[in-house]
């Protein structure tokens, strides 16, 4: 649910603003209940403005309470100077809305004041036509959920476990850019607090966990690298990073993880599938968006896409293309959230067709990997990476897919078996994508978030770079 404001504007003539007070009122409460029914929250700006004082003094009044989002909306011709006060006294997003009426030139003054806006650089988004149409209740709709992502993100922190792992320039951010771009500041936490504090979950929990983990998914000991001690430890990290969420008011975070702690401790893989699950063996519970190699702009992705849709967020490596199938292997060095394996709500369901085996040689420190075929639909794939210090986000669209058990396994088998899969037809050449993509990791949610993330980053000021059918 997003809080929205709703300023409407109008002509700076008495004698005509006076004339128009019942056409703007119906026009601005049938968009207000629209948003309501939306189950959104409508702030009404008291006086419909007609003078450049309350252009200023309702806008501030709205701002005052915080808005997600603030909506100029022109049922009128509005004089442009009252668009470029109100606008001075909003913070957030904008977005502009006219009634499309030939009987009154709404459209214009939209246009009037968006290129006044533009004339002076402030980014808004526009919208036009009636409310009751469903083609624009979802244009303003998506607009509303983009403003209550960006709004989601500022003032948030990710917190960072460890380094850059393995050299991976594309896995470390510049926090001064986060601050100013996003409003996301960084926590910086060493490994060793994973490892410290996982001596503090008390043995019964822990052993509750991994019975729980026993009986609902297929459990694979091979006495060496995955021992019923090493689950446990693995369990372990899972609360220590559930105490460090809560001790720092972490929002989301990643890991770092390798060498160290693959080499020496025991791989995150448990913690960061049940961080990122909408459960975990205590029950329901919130998602957590954790990255594996504490990959922030992948943590970013993830926490927008979170934001956006309310579900846990792939995290993978592109990691094959299968050529003949024109289809890729998106696996992760070890986990999936095990919703994706059946996306119930149930977690038995998912945990029915997740497998833990051993590591691989990778990891000498040894665990469980989370392996799972993530179930078939379509999906919003997205990542932020930079180009010459500049943010850009990529967004294509695409569809996960299963086959028959012998082709998933020969498939699968081709790179690593133990970890998850998420076998993806891309809607974008494999050339085109190998040659564009900025980064050895991608994130996704099932459903369709384009229009949504094209939103996110205007508002944002970051370039969008659709790619396939998301191109604009
Ligand atoms: C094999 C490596 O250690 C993996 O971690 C690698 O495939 C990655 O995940 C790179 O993102």
């Amino acid at each position: 649910m997003a809080r929205i404001g709703l300023l409407s504007i109008s002509d700076g003539r008495d004698f005509v603003a006076r004339d128009l007070v019942d056409h703007i009122t119906s026009a601005t409460t049938a968009l207000a209940e629209a948003l309501r029914k939306d189950g959104h929250e409508v702030i009404v700006a008291p006086e419909i403005v007609w003078t450049n004082e309350l252009a200023t003094s309702q806008a501030r009044l709205l701002a005052d309470r915080r808005p997600d989002l603030t909506i100029f909306n022109y049922a009128v011709w509005a004089f442009p100077h009252f668009t470029m006060l109100a606008a001075e006294a909003t913070p957030g997003p904008l977005l502009l809305m006219a009634n499309i009426d030939p009987a009154q030139p709404g459209m214009v003054g939209m246009l009037a004041g968006g290129g006044g806006l533009d004339q002076i650089g402030r980014v808004h988004a526009r919208a036009w036509g009636d409310i009751e149409d469903p083609a624009v209740r979802s244009r303003v709709l998506t607009e509303v959920r983009a403003a209550g992502a960006v709004r989601g993100l500022r003032g948030s922190t990710f917190g960072r476990i460890g380094g850059r792992p393995m050299g991976m320039y594309t896995a470390v951010a510049n926090t001064d850019q986060w601050m100013r771009t996003f409003g996301v500041d960084v926590e910086e936490i060493d490994q060793w607090e994973v490892v410290r504090r996982s001596e503090n979950a008390s043995q019964t929990r822990v052993t509750e966990a991994r019975e729980w983990l026993e009986t609902k998914g297929n459990v694979h000991y091979d006495g060496k690298r995955l021992t019923p001690e090493l689950l446990e430890r693995q369990i372990r990290t899972y609360y220590a990073m559930r105490e460090l969420i809560d001790e720092w008011n972490l929002d989301f975070s990643g890991i770092k993880g390798q060498p160290e702690l693959t080499t020496h401790f025991c791989t995150m893989d448990i913690a960061e599938s049940f961080l990122n699950d909408p459960y975990d063996w205590e029950g329901p519970k919130e998602t957590h968006v954790c990255a594996t190699e504490a990959d922030m702009d992948g943590a970013l992705s993830m926490q927008i896409l979170k934001l956006l849709s309310g579900d846990p967020v792939l995290f993978a490596d592109v990691r094959h293309y299968h050529a003949d199938k024109d289809v890729w292997d998106l696996c992760n060095s070890g986990q999936h959230a095990t919703w994706y394996a059946a996306r119930s709500d149930d977690p038995a369901e998912n945990l029915a067709k997740t497998h833990f085996y051993p590591e691989v040689f990778f990891f000498p420190a040894g665990g469980a990997s989370v392996h799972h075929l993530a179930a078939p639909g379509a999906a919003t794939f997205a990542r932020l990476t930079r180009r010459d210090g500049h943010y850009r986000m990529h967004v294509m669209r695409g569809e996960f897919e299963l086959y028959d058990d012998a082709t998933n396994e020969a498939m699968a088998r081709q790179s690593t078996f133990e970890w998850p899969h998420a076998f993806t037809r891309l809607h974008v050449p494999a050339t085109e994508f190998l040659a564009r993509f900025g980064s050895n990791h991608i994130h996704a949610v099932p459903g369709d978030y384009v229009a949504e993330l094209e939103a996110v980053c205007k508002q944002l000021g970051v370039e969008f770079e659709g790619f396939g059918d998301a191109a604009n």
